[in-house]
Protein backbone atom coordinates (compact mmCIF):
# COMPACT_ATOMS: atom_id res chain seq x y z
CA UNK A 1 0.00 0.00 0.00
CA UNK A 2 1.09 3.71 -0.86
CA UNK A 3 1.74 6.80 1.85
CA UNK A 4 -1.65 7.73 3.17
CA UNK A 5 -3.85 9.36 0.94
CA UNK A 6 -4.66 12.88 2.14
CA UNK A 7 -7.99 12.29 3.57
CA UNK A 8 -8.94 15.99 4.15
CA UNK A 9 -9.28 16.60 0.37
CA UNK A 10 -11.09 13.46 -0.31
CA UNK A 11 -14.00 13.54 2.05
CA UNK A 12 -16.73 12.78 0.37
CA UNK A 13 -16.48 9.45 -1.76
CA UNK A 14 -18.50 9.22 -4.71
CA UNK A 15 -21.50 6.55 -4.16
CA UNK A 16 -22.36 3.96 -7.32
CA UNK A 17 -24.66 0.87 -7.17
CA UNK A 18 -22.74 -0.13 -9.97
CA UNK A 19 -19.85 -3.06 -10.29
CA UNK A 20 -16.63 -1.76 -10.90
CA UNK A 21 -16.52 -4.23 -14.03
CA UNK A 22 -19.63 -2.80 -15.35
CA UNK A 23 -18.81 0.27 -14.86
CA UNK A 24 -19.02 1.80 -17.98
CA UNK A 25 -22.15 0.07 -19.29
CA UNK A 26 -23.62 1.97 -16.67
CA UNK A 27 -25.38 5.78 -17.64
CA UNK A 28 -25.55 6.81 -14.21
CA UNK A 29 -21.52 5.85 -13.48
CA UNK A 30 -20.54 7.52 -16.77
CA UNK A 31 -22.36 10.65 -16.59
CA UNK A 32 -20.82 11.71 -12.92
CA UNK A 33 -17.51 10.52 -13.72
CA UNK A 34 -17.44 12.38 -17.06
CA UNK A 35 -18.51 15.74 -15.52
CA UNK A 36 -17.68 15.95 -11.43
CA UNK A 37 -15.02 13.67 -11.35
CA UNK A 38 -12.75 14.17 -14.75
CA UNK A 39 -13.31 17.66 -15.06
CA UNK A 40 -11.95 18.60 -11.58
CA UNK A 41 -8.65 15.76 -12.35
CA UNK A 42 -7.58 16.80 -15.86
CA UNK A 43 -7.50 20.37 -15.87
CA UNK A 44 -4.73 20.11 -13.33
CA UNK A 45 -2.78 17.19 -15.21
CA UNK A 46 0.52 18.12 -16.77
CA UNK A 47 -0.43 16.49 -19.94
CA UNK A 48 -3.90 18.45 -20.11
CA UNK A 49 -3.15 20.52 -23.31
CA UNK A 50 -6.23 23.03 -22.74
CA UNK A 51 -5.04 25.17 -20.32
CA UNK A 52 -5.60 28.11 -22.30
CA UNK A 53 -8.91 27.43 -23.15
CA UNK A 54 -12.29 26.76 -21.34
CA UNK A 55 -13.52 23.26 -20.76
CA UNK A 56 -17.17 23.16 -21.78
CA UNK A 57 -18.12 19.22 -21.63
CA UNK A 58 -16.03 15.84 -21.07
CA UNK A 59 -17.71 12.66 -23.05
CA UNK A 60 -16.66 9.06 -22.94
CA UNK A 61 -16.68 8.24 -26.42
CA UNK A 62 -15.08 4.64 -26.22
CA UNK A 63 -13.59 2.44 -23.38
CA UNK A 64 -12.48 -1.07 -23.14
CA UNK A 65 -11.43 -3.55 -20.39
CA UNK A 66 -8.41 -5.44 -19.98
CA UNK A 67 -8.13 -8.07 -16.88
CA UNK A 68 -5.31 -9.40 -15.21
CA UNK A 69 -5.26 -11.90 -13.08
CA UNK A 70 -5.97 -10.03 -10.20
CA UNK A 71 -7.93 -7.01 -11.61
CA UNK A 72 -10.32 -5.27 -14.70
CA UNK A 73 -8.74 -2.18 -15.55
CA UNK A 74 -10.56 0.12 -18.39
CA UNK A 75 -8.50 1.88 -20.99
CA UNK A 76 -11.23 5.39 -21.42
CA UNK A 77 -11.20 7.80 -24.26
CA UNK A 78 -12.04 10.95 -23.61
CA UNK A 79 -13.22 13.65 -25.70
CA UNK A 80 -12.74 17.31 -23.90
CA UNK A 81 -15.16 19.80 -25.72
CA UNK A 82 -14.36 23.82 -25.41
CA UNK A 83 -16.25 26.91 -25.18
CA UNK A 84 -13.83 28.03 -28.19
CA UNK A 85 -15.86 25.65 -30.43
CA UNK A 86 -13.27 22.70 -30.77
CA UNK A 87 -12.20 19.23 -29.26
CA UNK A 88 -9.32 17.17 -28.11
CA UNK A 89 -8.97 13.45 -27.33
CA UNK A 90 -7.19 12.00 -24.59
CA UNK A 91 -6.47 8.61 -23.16
CA UNK A 92 -6.75 7.34 -19.39
CA UNK A 93 -5.99 4.17 -18.26
CA UNK A 94 -8.12 3.65 -15.01
CA UNK A 95 -8.26 1.02 -12.13
CA UNK A 96 -10.63 0.88 -9.13
CA UNK A 97 -8.33 -0.32 -6.19
CA UNK A 98 -8.95 -1.12 -2.50
CA UNK A 99 -6.80 1.47 -0.02
CA UNK A 100 -4.45 -2.10 0.86
CA UNK A 101 -4.02 -2.66 -2.69
CA UNK A 102 -2.98 0.92 -4.10
CA UNK A 103 0.61 1.53 -5.53
CA UNK A 104 0.03 5.37 -4.96
CA UNK A 105 -1.40 8.53 -3.01
CA UNK A 106 -1.96 10.30 -6.11
CA UNK A 107 -6.19 9.07 -6.63
CA UNK A 108 -8.66 10.58 -9.02
CA UNK A 109 -11.16 10.22 -6.36
CA UNK A 110 -12.59 8.13 -3.68
CA UNK A 111 -15.91 6.23 -4.82
CA UNK A 112 -17.82 3.20 -3.48
CA UNK A 113 -18.66 1.20 -6.54
CA UNK A 114 -21.57 -1.23 -5.05
CA UNK A 115 -20.87 -1.00 -1.44
CA UNK A 116 -17.56 -1.34 -1.97
CA UNK A 117 -14.99 1.05 -0.95
CA UNK A 118 -12.01 2.27 -2.87
CA UNK A 119 -10.19 4.92 -5.18
CA UNK A 120 -10.45 5.74 -9.40
CA UNK A 121 -6.66 5.69 -9.82
CA UNK A 122 -4.86 6.57 -12.83
CA UNK A 123 -3.94 2.76 -13.76
CA UNK A 124 -0.39 3.63 -15.06
CA UNK A 125 0.39 4.02 -11.30
CA UNK A 126 -0.69 0.47 -10.37
CA UNK A 127 2.52 -1.88 -11.04
CA UNK A 128 -0.11 -4.52 -11.85
CA UNK A 129 -1.21 -2.58 -14.79
CA UNK A 130 1.68 -1.56 -16.12
CA UNK A 131 3.51 -5.59 -16.28
CA UNK A 132 0.01 -6.31 -17.87
CA UNK A 133 0.78 -3.72 -20.56
CA UNK A 134 4.36 -4.77 -20.98
CA UNK A 135 3.34 -8.83 -21.25
CA UNK A 136 0.60 -8.17 -23.37
CA UNK A 137 3.17 -5.98 -25.81
CA UNK A 138 5.78 -9.48 -25.27
CA UNK A 139 3.40 -12.05 -26.07
CA UNK A 140 1.51 -10.49 -28.44
CA UNK A 141 0.79 -12.50 -31.88
CA UNK A 142 0.58 -11.49 -35.54
CA UNK A 143 -3.51 -11.43 -36.55
CA UNK A 144 -5.01 -11.39 -33.48
CA UNK A 145 -8.34 -10.58 -33.30
CA UNK A 146 -9.23 -7.70 -30.97
CA UNK A 147 -10.29 -4.25 -30.87
CA UNK A 148 -7.31 -3.58 -28.85
CA UNK A 149 -3.61 -4.32 -30.75
CA UNK A 150 -0.66 -4.94 -28.79
CA UNK A 151 2.47 -4.57 -31.42
CA UNK A 152 5.78 -6.61 -30.81
CA UNK A 153 8.50 -4.80 -32.66
CA UNK A 154 11.04 -7.41 -34.56
CA UNK A 155 13.69 -5.49 -32.20
CA UNK A 156 12.73 -6.65 -29.15
CA UNK A 157 14.34 -9.48 -27.62
CA UNK A 158 13.08 -9.53 -24.32
CA UNK A 159 11.43 -12.94 -22.83
CA UNK A 160 9.87 -11.61 -19.24
CA UNK A 161 8.83 -8.97 -17.21
CA UNK A 162 11.58 -7.50 -14.57
CA UNK A 163 10.73 -4.05 -12.80
CA UNK A 164 8.88 -0.82 -14.28
CA UNK A 165 8.99 3.26 -12.96
CA UNK A 166 7.71 5.72 -14.37
CA UNK A 167 10.74 8.27 -16.10
CA UNK A 168 10.03 11.20 -14.29
CA UNK A 169 11.15 13.52 -16.66
CA UNK A 170 9.19 16.98 -17.93
CA UNK A 171 6.56 15.47 -21.00
CA UNK A 172 3.37 15.83 -22.76
CA UNK A 173 3.12 12.13 -22.18
CA UNK A 174 3.53 9.64 -19.64
CA UNK A 175 6.88 6.92 -19.75
CA UNK A 176 6.70 3.99 -18.43
CA UNK A 177 10.54 2.51 -18.47
CA UNK A 178 10.79 -1.71 -18.11
CA UNK A 179 13.44 -4.07 -16.93
CA UNK A 180 15.60 -0.66 -17.04
CA UNK A 181 16.16 -0.76 -20.87
CA UNK A 182 12.80 -0.01 -22.46
CA UNK A 183 10.60 2.95 -22.16
CA UNK A 184 6.80 2.85 -23.27
CA UNK A 185 5.27 6.35 -23.60
CA UNK A 186 1.89 6.55 -23.38
CA UNK A 187 0.42 8.93 -25.54
CA UNK A 188 -2.21 11.39 -23.55
CA UNK A 189 -3.52 13.32 -26.13
CA UNK A 190 -4.43 10.68 -28.98
CA UNK A 191 -5.76 11.50 -32.17
CA UNK A 192 -7.97 9.54 -34.20
CA UNK A 193 -5.47 8.18 -36.69
CA UNK A 194 -2.16 6.60 -36.36
CA UNK A 195 0.40 8.65 -34.48
CA UNK A 196 3.06 9.88 -36.27
CA UNK A 197 6.10 8.87 -33.76
CA UNK A 198 4.81 5.57 -33.58
CA UNK A 199 4.36 5.69 -37.68
CA UNK A 200 8.36 6.96 -38.18
CA UNK A 201 9.61 5.42 -35.39
CA UNK A 202 8.47 1.77 -36.76
CA UNK A 203 9.63 3.15 -40.42
CA UNK A 204 12.90 4.09 -38.94
CA UNK A 205 13.80 0.78 -37.15
CA UNK A 206 11.96 -2.09 -39.11
CA UNK A 207 12.14 -0.33 -43.01
CA UNK A 208 15.42 1.82 -42.83
CA UNK A 209 17.50 0.29 -40.23
CA UNK A 210 18.44 3.99 -38.80
CA UNK A 211 20.08 3.41 -35.78
CA UNK A 212 20.71 7.23 -34.31
CA UNK A 213 16.67 7.39 -33.18
CA UNK A 214 15.54 4.93 -29.95
CA UNK A 215 14.86 1.53 -31.46
CA UNK A 216 11.23 0.88 -32.18
CA UNK A 217 10.21 -2.45 -30.26
CA UNK A 218 6.59 -2.28 -29.75
CA UNK A 219 2.86 -0.51 -29.52
CA UNK A 220 -0.44 -0.26 -28.22
CA UNK A 221 -3.61 1.15 -30.40
CA UNK A 222 -7.05 0.91 -30.86
CA UNK A 223 -8.20 -0.83 -34.51
CA UNK A 224 -10.82 1.62 -35.60
CA UNK A 225 -12.92 1.84 -38.82
CA UNK A 226 -11.11 5.58 -38.95
CA UNK A 227 -7.86 3.76 -39.04
CA UNK A 228 -5.71 3.30 -35.84
CA UNK A 229 -5.49 5.16 -32.78
CA UNK A 230 -1.55 4.99 -31.61
CA UNK A 231 -2.34 5.05 -27.65
CA UNK A 232 1.30 3.74 -26.77
CA UNK A 233 4.70 3.32 -28.67
CA UNK A 234 7.75 1.40 -26.89
CA UNK A 235 11.61 1.88 -27.54
CA UNK A 236 14.68 0.97 -26.05
CA UNK A 237 15.78 3.51 -23.53
CA UNK A 238 19.03 5.11 -24.81
CA UNK A 239 21.84 5.68 -22.33
CA UNK A 240 22.27 9.53 -22.64
CA UNK A 241 24.22 12.30 -20.23
CA UNK A 242 21.19 14.67 -20.94
CA UNK A 243 19.62 16.45 -24.00
CA UNK A 244 21.07 18.64 -26.74
CA UNK A 245 19.41 21.46 -24.89
CA UNK A 246 21.07 21.42 -21.59
CA UNK A 247 24.82 20.42 -23.23
CA UNK A 248 23.88 23.41 -25.58
CA UNK A 249 23.38 25.85 -22.87
CA UNK A 250 26.60 24.80 -20.70
CA UNK A 251 29.03 25.49 -23.74
CA UNK A 252 27.04 28.69 -24.55
CA UNK A 253 27.38 29.61 -21.57
CA UNK A 254 31.64 28.97 -21.29
CA UNK A 255 31.83 30.49 -24.95
CA UNK A 256 30.77 34.05 -23.11
CA UNK A 257 32.83 33.51 -19.78
CA UNK A 258 35.33 33.07 -22.55
CA UNK A 259 34.64 36.58 -23.54
CA UNK A 260 36.30 37.80 -20.44
CA UNK A 261 38.78 35.71 -19.71
CA UNK A 262 40.29 35.33 -22.84
CA UNK A 263 39.88 39.34 -23.14
CA UNK A 264 38.52 38.68 -26.47
CA UNK A 265 37.35 42.69 -28.33
CA UNK A 266 33.78 41.70 -29.55
CA UNK A 267 34.00 44.19 -32.81
CA UNK A 268 37.31 42.44 -33.81
CA UNK A 269 35.93 38.98 -34.31
CA UNK A 270 35.47 37.79 -38.00
CA UNK A 271 31.69 38.57 -39.22
CA UNK A 272 29.99 36.52 -41.75
CA UNK A 273 26.82 36.34 -44.10
CA UNK A 274 24.44 34.20 -42.54
CA UNK A 275 24.10 30.55 -44.48
CA UNK A 276 27.41 31.51 -45.55
CA UNK A 277 28.82 27.09 -45.68
CA UNK A 278 32.14 26.70 -43.43
CA UNK A 279 33.87 23.37 -43.77
CA UNK A 280 35.73 23.16 -40.09
CA UNK A 281 38.93 24.35 -41.51
CA UNK A 282 36.96 27.75 -42.91
CA UNK A 283 36.21 29.03 -39.11
CA UNK A 284 38.48 31.63 -38.44
CA UNK A 285 40.97 31.32 -36.16
CA UNK A 286 39.66 33.51 -34.09
CA UNK A 287 36.06 32.01 -33.66
CA UNK A 288 38.17 28.66 -32.69
CA UNK A 289 39.93 30.26 -29.70
CA UNK A 290 36.83 32.12 -28.40
CA UNK A 291 34.71 29.26 -29.13
CA UNK A 292 36.99 26.15 -29.19
CA UNK A 293 36.85 23.40 -31.42
CA UNK A 294 34.62 20.91 -29.59
CA UNK A 295 31.34 22.69 -30.13
CA UNK A 296 32.30 22.66 -33.81
CA UNK A 297 32.86 19.07 -33.99
CA UNK A 298 29.55 18.62 -31.83
CA UNK A 299 27.63 20.26 -34.31
CA UNK A 300 29.07 18.82 -37.35
CA UNK A 301 28.11 15.50 -36.06
CA UNK A 302 24.62 16.69 -35.32
CA UNK A 303 24.37 17.73 -38.61
CA UNK A 304 25.33 14.38 -39.91
CA UNK A 305 22.45 13.06 -38.38
CA UNK A 306 19.80 15.26 -39.12
CA UNK A 307 21.13 14.79 -42.66
CA UNK A 308 21.06 10.51 -41.97
CA UNK A 309 17.98 11.00 -40.44
CA UNK A 310 16.35 12.89 -43.67
CA UNK A 311 17.75 10.34 -46.42
CA UNK A 312 16.08 7.54 -44.23
CA UNK A 313 12.94 9.66 -44.26
CA UNK A 314 13.00 10.20 -47.92
CA UNK A 315 14.52 7.36 -49.72
CA UNK A 316 11.48 4.96 -49.41
CA UNK A 317 10.22 4.19 -53.13
CA UNK A 318 7.11 1.79 -52.34
CA UNK A 319 5.54 2.69 -48.66
CA UNK A 320 3.66 5.98 -50.21
CA UNK A 321 3.20 7.50 -47.19
CA UNK A 322 7.08 7.94 -46.89
CA UNK A 323 8.18 8.61 -51.23
CA UNK A 324 9.23 11.83 -51.65
CA UNK A 325 7.08 14.64 -53.43
CA UNK A 326 7.66 17.55 -55.43
CA UNK A 327 6.08 20.92 -54.82
CA UNK A 328 2.65 21.52 -56.84
CA UNK A 329 -0.16 23.81 -56.35
CA UNK A 330 -2.16 22.35 -53.53
CA UNK A 331 0.72 22.49 -51.45
CA UNK A 332 1.46 26.06 -51.96
CA UNK A 333 -2.07 26.93 -51.23
CA UNK A 334 -2.03 24.49 -48.13
CA UNK A 335 0.86 26.22 -47.22
CA UNK A 336 0.34 29.96 -47.05
CA UNK A 337 -3.63 29.30 -45.74
CA UNK A 338 -1.93 27.67 -42.93
CA UNK A 339 0.83 30.09 -42.17
CA UNK A 340 -1.49 33.30 -42.59
CA UNK A 341 -3.78 31.49 -40.28
CA UNK A 342 -1.03 31.07 -38.06
CA UNK A 343 0.00 34.69 -38.63
CA UNK A 344 -3.25 36.07 -37.97
CA UNK A 345 -3.98 34.28 -34.50
CA UNK A 346 0.07 34.87 -33.29
CA UNK A 347 -0.93 39.27 -34.13
CA UNK A 348 -4.37 37.90 -32.09
CA UNK A 349 -2.22 36.28 -29.46
CA UNK A 350 0.23 39.34 -28.81
CA UNK A 351 -2.47 42.02 -29.29
CA UNK A 352 -4.00 40.60 -26.49
CA UNK A 353 -0.84 39.64 -24.40
CA UNK A 354 1.06 43.07 -24.69
CA UNK A 355 0.24 44.01 -21.20
CA UNK A 356 2.71 41.23 -20.41
CA UNK A 357 5.98 42.19 -21.96
CA UNK A 358 8.03 44.95 -20.95
CA UNK A 359 11.46 46.24 -22.18
CA UNK A 360 12.94 45.09 -25.32
CA UNK A 361 10.22 42.52 -25.61
CA UNK A 362 7.88 44.92 -25.76
CA UNK A 363 9.71 47.26 -28.12
CA UNK A 364 10.13 44.52 -30.34
CA UNK A 365 6.61 43.42 -29.81
CA UNK A 366 5.39 46.79 -31.47
CA UNK A 367 7.97 46.37 -34.40
CA UNK A 368 6.60 43.12 -34.73
CA UNK A 369 3.09 44.61 -35.42
CA UNK A 370 4.51 47.90 -37.29
CA UNK A 371 5.90 45.67 -39.94
CA UNK A 372 3.29 43.26 -39.43
CA UNK A 373 2.30 43.30 -44.21
CA UNK A 374 6.24 43.01 -44.46
CA UNK A 375 6.17 39.67 -42.69
CA UNK A 376 2.79 38.08 -43.95
CA UNK A 377 4.10 39.53 -47.68
CA UNK A 378 7.01 37.07 -46.76
CA UNK A 379 4.45 34.02 -46.40
CA UNK A 380 2.62 34.70 -49.57
CA UNK A 381 5.95 35.09 -51.75
CA UNK A 382 5.91 31.22 -51.86
CA UNK A 383 6.23 30.74 -55.64
CA UNK A 384 6.27 26.61 -56.15
CA UNK A 385 6.62 26.90 -59.73
CA UNK A 386 10.82 27.81 -58.56
CA UNK A 387 11.03 24.48 -56.05
CA UNK A 388 13.21 22.05 -57.71
CA UNK A 389 13.48 19.92 -54.47
CA UNK A 390 11.36 17.59 -53.12
CA UNK A 391 9.13 17.06 -49.79
CA UNK A 392 9.42 14.37 -47.81
CA UNK A 393 8.03 13.53 -44.25
CA UNK A 394 10.15 15.47 -41.63
CA UNK A 395 10.32 15.60 -37.86
CA UNK A 396 8.37 18.50 -37.72
CA UNK A 397 9.38 19.91 -34.24
CA UNK A 398 12.76 19.48 -34.31
CA UNK A 399 14.91 21.38 -31.89
CA UNK A 400 17.76 20.76 -29.06
CA UNK A 401 15.31 19.24 -26.77
CA UNK A 402 14.80 16.36 -28.90
CA UNK A 403 17.65 15.27 -29.42
CA UNK A 404 19.86 13.09 -26.48
CA UNK A 405 23.37 13.25 -25.94
CA UNK A 406 25.21 10.15 -26.09
CA UNK A 407 28.93 10.35 -25.07
CA UNK A 408 30.33 12.07 -28.55
CA UNK A 409 26.98 11.57 -30.90
CA UNK A 410 23.49 12.32 -30.35
CA UNK A 411 19.98 10.42 -30.59
CA UNK A 412 17.33 12.27 -32.21
CA UNK A 413 14.33 11.54 -30.78
CA UNK A 414 9.98 12.29 -30.68
CA UNK A 415 8.48 12.44 -34.09
CA UNK A 416 5.16 13.42 -32.98
CA UNK A 417 5.04 17.01 -34.90
CA UNK A 418 4.52 20.24 -34.41
CA UNK A 419 1.67 20.32 -30.94
CA UNK A 420 -0.53 22.83 -32.67
CA UNK A 421 -0.86 21.37 -36.02
CA UNK A 422 -3.28 19.09 -36.67
CA UNK A 423 -2.82 15.43 -36.97
CA UNK A 424 -3.34 15.09 -41.05
CA UNK A 425 -0.80 18.71 -41.30
CA UNK A 426 1.64 16.75 -39.72
CA UNK A 427 1.90 13.86 -41.63
CA UNK A 428 1.60 16.46 -45.22
CA UNK A 429 5.29 15.66 -47.04
CA UNK A 430 7.23 19.25 -45.93
CA UNK A 431 10.97 20.46 -46.90
CA UNK A 432 13.38 18.84 -44.49
CA UNK A 433 14.94 22.34 -44.29
CA UNK A 434 11.96 22.89 -42.04
CA UNK A 435 13.80 20.73 -39.83
CA UNK A 436 17.09 22.16 -40.18
CA UNK A 437 15.35 25.67 -39.25
CA UNK A 438 14.11 24.56 -36.28
CA UNK A 439 17.64 23.22 -35.12
CA UNK A 440 18.88 27.07 -36.37
CA UNK A 441 16.04 28.27 -33.94
CA UNK A 442 17.24 26.23 -31.36
CA UNK A 443 20.68 27.39 -31.55
CA UNK A 444 19.32 31.02 -31.69
CA UNK A 445 17.29 30.13 -28.10
CA UNK A 446 20.36 28.61 -26.55
CA UNK A 447 22.60 31.83 -27.33
CA UNK A 448 20.18 34.18 -26.42
CA UNK A 449 18.69 32.22 -23.26
CA UNK A 450 22.15 32.46 -22.15
CA UNK A 451 21.94 36.26 -22.48
CA UNK A 452 18.57 37.15 -21.08
CA UNK A 453 19.54 34.50 -18.38
CA UNK A 454 22.87 36.24 -17.28
CA UNK A 455 21.59 38.51 -14.86
CA UNK A 456 25.18 40.50 -15.50
CA UNK A 457 27.12 37.84 -15.25
CA UNK A 458 28.88 38.54 -18.04
CA UNK A 459 30.87 42.30 -17.90
CA UNK A 460 29.83 43.42 -21.27
CA UNK A 461 26.69 45.61 -22.63
CA UNK A 462 23.37 43.87 -23.69
CA UNK A 463 24.53 45.36 -27.47
CA UNK A 464 27.28 43.95 -27.39
CA UNK A 465 26.67 40.53 -26.48
CA UNK A 466 23.89 40.41 -29.15
CA UNK A 467 26.49 41.32 -31.98
CA UNK A 468 28.94 38.51 -30.16
CA UNK A 469 25.45 36.17 -30.00
CA UNK A 470 24.86 36.95 -33.69
CA UNK A 471 28.20 35.85 -34.74
CA UNK A 472 28.24 32.86 -32.99
CA UNK A 473 24.79 31.88 -34.14
CA UNK A 474 26.19 32.25 -38.15
CA UNK A 475 29.09 30.46 -37.24
CA UNK A 476 27.20 27.29 -36.05
CA UNK A 477 24.74 27.67 -38.86
CA UNK A 478 27.62 27.96 -41.51
CA UNK A 479 28.99 24.76 -39.71
CA UNK A 480 26.16 22.75 -39.66
CA UNK A 481 24.40 23.44 -43.14
CA UNK A 482 27.79 22.86 -44.74
CA UNK A 483 27.75 18.95 -43.61
CA UNK A 484 24.48 18.93 -43.89
CA UNK A 485 24.24 19.67 -47.31
CA UNK A 486 27.15 17.68 -48.37
CA UNK A 487 25.33 14.28 -46.14
CA UNK A 488 22.00 14.99 -47.26
CA UNK A 489 23.18 15.33 -51.14
CA UNK A 490 25.97 12.30 -50.97
CA UNK A 491 23.11 10.65 -49.70
CA UNK A 492 20.83 11.04 -52.85
CA UNK A 493 18.31 13.62 -51.13
CA UNK A 494 17.33 16.46 -53.34
CA UNK A 495 17.08 19.56 -50.98
CA UNK A 496 17.82 21.92 -54.02
CA UNK A 497 20.79 24.19 -54.94
CA UNK A 498 21.96 26.93 -53.23
CA UNK A 499 19.39 29.86 -54.12
CA UNK A 500 16.81 27.50 -52.89
CA UNK A 501 18.03 26.05 -49.92
CA UNK A 502 18.71 29.85 -48.82
CA UNK A 503 15.24 31.35 -49.49
CA UNK A 504 13.66 27.77 -47.96
CA UNK A 505 16.14 28.40 -44.71
CA UNK A 506 14.67 31.69 -44.62
CA UNK A 507 11.21 30.86 -44.70
CA UNK A 508 10.90 27.95 -42.33
CA UNK A 509 13.40 30.55 -39.77
CA UNK A 510 10.39 33.00 -39.87
CA UNK A 511 7.45 30.41 -39.94
CA UNK A 512 9.16 28.55 -36.64
CA UNK A 513 10.01 31.91 -34.80
CA UNK A 514 6.18 33.26 -35.76
CA UNK A 515 4.92 29.87 -34.06
CA UNK A 516 7.23 29.87 -31.04
CA UNK A 517 6.09 33.47 -30.71
CA UNK A 518 2.27 31.83 -29.85
CA UNK A 519 4.15 28.92 -28.10
CA UNK A 520 6.11 31.14 -25.77
CA UNK A 521 3.05 34.16 -25.20
CA UNK A 522 0.61 30.96 -24.41
CA UNK A 523 3.27 29.27 -22.06
CA UNK A 524 5.93 31.34 -20.93
CA UNK A 525 5.37 35.10 -21.33
CA UNK A 526 8.70 35.98 -20.12
CA UNK A 527 10.25 34.01 -22.97
CA UNK A 528 8.69 35.67 -25.72
CA UNK A 529 11.42 38.24 -26.32
CA UNK A 530 13.75 35.18 -28.09
CA UNK A 531 11.08 34.56 -30.76
CA UNK A 532 10.64 38.43 -30.97
CA UNK A 533 14.43 38.93 -31.42
CA UNK A 534 14.91 36.14 -33.88
CA UNK A 535 11.98 37.83 -36.02
CA UNK A 536 13.86 40.98 -36.28
CA UNK A 537 16.96 39.42 -37.28
CA UNK A 538 15.32 37.42 -39.58
CA UNK A 539 13.80 40.32 -41.09
CA UNK A 540 16.31 42.00 -40.64
CA UNK A 541 14.03 45.02 -39.60
CA UNK A 542 17.58 46.54 -37.28
CA UNK A 543 19.87 46.12 -40.06
CA UNK A 544 21.46 49.92 -40.90
N1 LIG B 1 14.13 6.02 -25.79
C1 LIG B 1 14.54 6.89 -24.87
N2 LIG B 1 15.70 6.70 -24.22
C2 LIG B 1 16.10 7.58 -23.26
N3 LIG B 1 15.41 8.67 -22.89
C3 LIG B 1 14.26 8.90 -23.50
C4 LIG B 1 13.75 8.04 -24.53
N4 LIG B 1 12.58 8.53 -24.96
C5 LIG B 1 12.36 9.65 -24.25
N5 LIG B 1 13.36 9.90 -23.38
C6 LIG B 1 13.46 11.01 -22.43
O1 LIG B 1 12.14 11.50 -22.20
C7 LIG B 1 12.01 12.86 -22.62
C8 LIG B 1 10.63 13.07 -23.20
O2 LIG B 1 10.47 12.23 -24.33
P1 LIG B 1 9.53 12.63 -25.52
O3 LIG B 1 9.46 11.50 -26.49
O4 LIG B 1 9.95 13.98 -26.04
O5 LIG B 1 8.13 12.74 -24.73
P2 LIG B 1 6.90 13.73 -24.89
O6 LIG B 1 6.37 13.49 -26.28
O7 LIG B 1 5.97 13.25 -23.84
O8 LIG B 1 7.39 15.14 -24.64
C9 LIG B 1 13.14 13.06 -23.60
O9 LIG B 1 13.55 14.39 -23.67
C10 LIG B 1 14.24 12.18 -23.01
O10 LIG B 1 14.88 12.84 -21.95
O1 LIG C 1 6.92 20.06 -26.22
P1 LIG C 1 7.81 19.93 -27.41
O2 LIG C 1 9.21 19.53 -27.09
O3 LIG C 1 7.18 19.09 -28.48
O4 LIG C 1 7.97 21.39 -28.11
C1 LIG C 1 7.36 22.56 -27.64
O5 LIG C 1 8.05 23.04 -26.50
C2 LIG C 1 9.42 23.48 -26.74
C3 LIG C 1 9.98 24.01 -25.41
O6 LIG C 1 10.16 22.97 -24.53
C4 LIG C 1 9.45 24.57 -27.80
O7 LIG C 1 10.81 24.84 -28.11
C5 LIG C 1 11.27 26.18 -28.02
O8 LIG C 1 12.03 26.32 -26.83
C6 LIG C 1 13.21 25.49 -26.80
C7 LIG C 1 13.94 25.83 -25.51
O9 LIG C 1 13.14 25.50 -24.40
C8 LIG C 1 14.12 25.81 -28.00
O10 LIG C 1 15.24 24.93 -27.99
C9 LIG C 1 13.34 25.60 -29.29
O11 LIG C 1 14.14 25.97 -30.40
C10 LIG C 1 12.10 26.47 -29.27
O12 LIG C 1 11.32 26.21 -30.43
C11 LIG C 1 8.81 24.04 -29.07
O13 LIG C 1 8.80 25.10 -30.03
C12 LIG C 1 7.37 23.60 -28.76
O14 LIG C 1 6.79 23.03 -29.92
Amino acid sequence: MADKINEAEYQNPFVFRTNWSDAFEDESFVKIFASDILENYIINKRWYGGKASTLKYIEIVHSFKINSNDNTYFGVLLEVNFKEAFYQHYFMPLAFMSEEDLDTNTVIAPVVMNEQEGYLVDALHQEDFRKLLFEKIIHSKKNEESKVKFHKGKALHVKEYISSHFMGVEQSNTSIIFNDNLVLKIFRRIYISMNPDYEISRFLTERMNFNHSPAYTGSISIVSSDGNITLGLMQELVPNQGDAWKYMLEEVDQIFDNLKTKKISVSKLPDIELFKRLKLNDVPHEIIDWAGLSIFLKIKTLATRTAEMHIALGSDIHETAFTPLTYNGDYSVWLKNRLTYQFQNRLNILENNLHKLDGLALELANQFLDHKKEIRKVFLDFDWTQMKSERIRIHGDYHLGQVLVNGDDFYLLDFEGEPESTIRDRKVKQPPLKDVAGMFRSFHYAIYATIFNSNDKYPYEQEELFNAGEILYKYFVGVFLNTYVEVAQGGNLNIGYQKEIDFLLKYCLLEKAVYELGYELNSRPRWSVIPLTGIASIMEFNKV
